[in-house]
């Protein structure tokens, strides 16, 4: 018979208890440690997450209140709200057991016990404990997959020839359970190819979990991608898994993790090197099995040489790599992705039977679409809400060609006065909206304030 992959910890001053514990529950639990010591226990606490801990109530010779133990629940409840105690007692004493159990114990045993019913206890309250922390990860995972299944669309449109070694590539990767690299401008459908990565997976029926790296500032990081445990922090009042734990045996994508800062970088590596996170402010390991996705608009490998971002971290992610043309060099799309558009925000917004006249067609094609597919997904949007008619016309649409942003018109090279006047435009561009033009820019919010800050603007 195999045995259960759980821990239990005994905590008793009989010697004997101990050791008939040991014996019964080693043949059923992968581990068992037992001890005689109570001034063991905070140390035994940090070292390692209990499924079950079977405590004694009075350790001083002679002593028969329970108050000790009651004591020691406090403090192991304290440490680890979500510990399963099952309380020992060898007196019968009904109302401290009582006492026991309205402070947070699970359940008592009376000593001396028989070994089937320390055995079936025991394994009834490992059962609780597994089936309510997955409940607490589901519940955990379901306020961030309820809101992601919010997105509107999923189809990936595609006619071009430049989009079939990607459509080759997912196909391939899929299966499999090797990280991915996803490179590409901005509003090229990253996301939505690790979406598609995800849904051809084996691990479809699990999360999929999505981390926007530029959005998470460097004292958050750890917190949201490792989870903390109660009193952590100020504001951590109860313990909370992160986005790693949540995508256990699903997906995580790691959105724009050109953006990570060297330290989270480093951080980052660790959980992915020994595929473990720790949470905030406990020190216990959590294996972890997550299949990961990165994506990012930024040029990694520059950034390796310019000692911007990590090269082990980069050989760690890109096991396979996919690379999204931009918009303008797949031109074949834009008309499928267009009628495609009409066709979602005409239902949306309750204008059906919206068409494109050829004229309109030439003007969409003719357009360089700096912001990709995002950008002619709100061209429609808005030309649908303001038009009048049923027939979209050139004037609905207003593209403004824009000096190619990646050319910047300068007379000076020096590099910080081109850094500075990129951002200038970049926020002129984007209307004084900074999450646009740090989104342009190829940067993070907090990179961006950071860029202004050094440049006064
Ligand atoms: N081939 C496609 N077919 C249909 N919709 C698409 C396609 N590519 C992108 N989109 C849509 O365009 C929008 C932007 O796509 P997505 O968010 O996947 O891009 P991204 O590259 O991850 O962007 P960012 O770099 O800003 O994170 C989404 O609404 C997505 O559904």
């Amino acid at each position: 018979m195999s045995k259960i992959d759980g821990k239990i910890l005994v905590l008793d001053d009989d010697q004997g208890v101990l050791y008939t514990a040991k014996m019964i529950l080693k043949q059923h639990f992968e581990t068992v440690i037992t001890e005689k010591d109570p001034q063991k226990l905070d140390f035994l606490l940090n070292q390692d997450r209990y499924d079950v801990i079977v405590l004694d109530m009075n350790f001083s010779y002679g002593l028969t209140s329970g108050k000790e133990g009651i004591k020691l629940l406090r403090k192991v409840l304290e440490k680890d709200p979500e510990a399963h105690v099952l309380m020992n007692t060898a007196y019968g004493d009904i109302d401290i057991a009582v006492e026991a159990m309205k402070e947070g114990a699970v359940d008592f045993l009376v000593k001396p016990w028989q070994k089937e019913k320390l055995l079936a206890t025991v394994t009834a309250i490992y059962e609780l404990s597994q089936a309510k922390r997955k409940l607490a990860l589901a519940e955990a995972g379901q306020k961030i997959v309820v809101k992601d299944q919010q997105r509107e669309f999923n189809d990936i449109i595609s006619v071009s020839p430049a989009m079939k070694p990607v459509f080759e590539a997912i196909d391939k990767v899929a299966k499999t359970d090797a990280n991915v690299l996803i490179l590409g401008e901005n509003g090229t459908g990253k996301e939505l190819i690790a979406r598609a990565i995800h849904n051809k997976s084996n691990r479809v029926d699990e999360n999929f979990i999505k981390v926007d790296l530029g959005a998470v500032s460097e004292s958050l990081f750890q917190s949201e991608l490792f989870g903390h445990v109660k009193g952590a922090f100020t504001d951590a009042r109860e313990n909370r898994p992160g986005r790693f734990e949540i995508a256990n045996k699903g997906t995580l994508f790691l959105d724009e993790i050109g953006n990570l800062s060297l330290s989270m970088q480093a951080k980052l590596l660790t959980a992915i090197q020994f595929k473990q996170i720790t949470r905030v402010g406990s020190n216990k390991a959590i294996p972890l099995d997550t299949r990961l996705i990165c994506a990012t608009n930024m040029p990694l490998y520059e950034m390796v040489e310019e000692k911007e971002f990590r090269q082990d971290l980069l050989y760690r992610i890109n096991t396979v790599e996919i690379k999204l043309p931009p918009l303008r060099e797949r031109v074949e799309d834009i008309e499928p992705l267009a009628r495609h558009f009409l066709k979602l925000y005409g239902k949306k917004y309750k204008k059906q039977r919206m068409r494109l006249n050829e004229t309109t067609l030439t003007k969409l094609k003719a357009y360089s679409w700096p912001g990709n597919v995002r950008e002619l997904q709100h061209a429609i949007e808005r030309a649908i809400i303001m038009s009048n008619s049923h027939l979209l016309a050139p004037e609905d649409f207003l593209l403004v060609e824009r000096p190619n942003q990646n050319v910047i018109t300068s007379d000076t090279f020096n590099m910080e006065d081109m850094e500075k006047q990129a951002i200038q435009n970049a926020i002129r561009n984007a209307e004084g909206n900074l999450t646009k033009a740090a989104k342009a820019l190829g940067l993070g919010r907090s990179t961006l304030y950071r860029k202004m800050e050094k440049y006064k603007l």
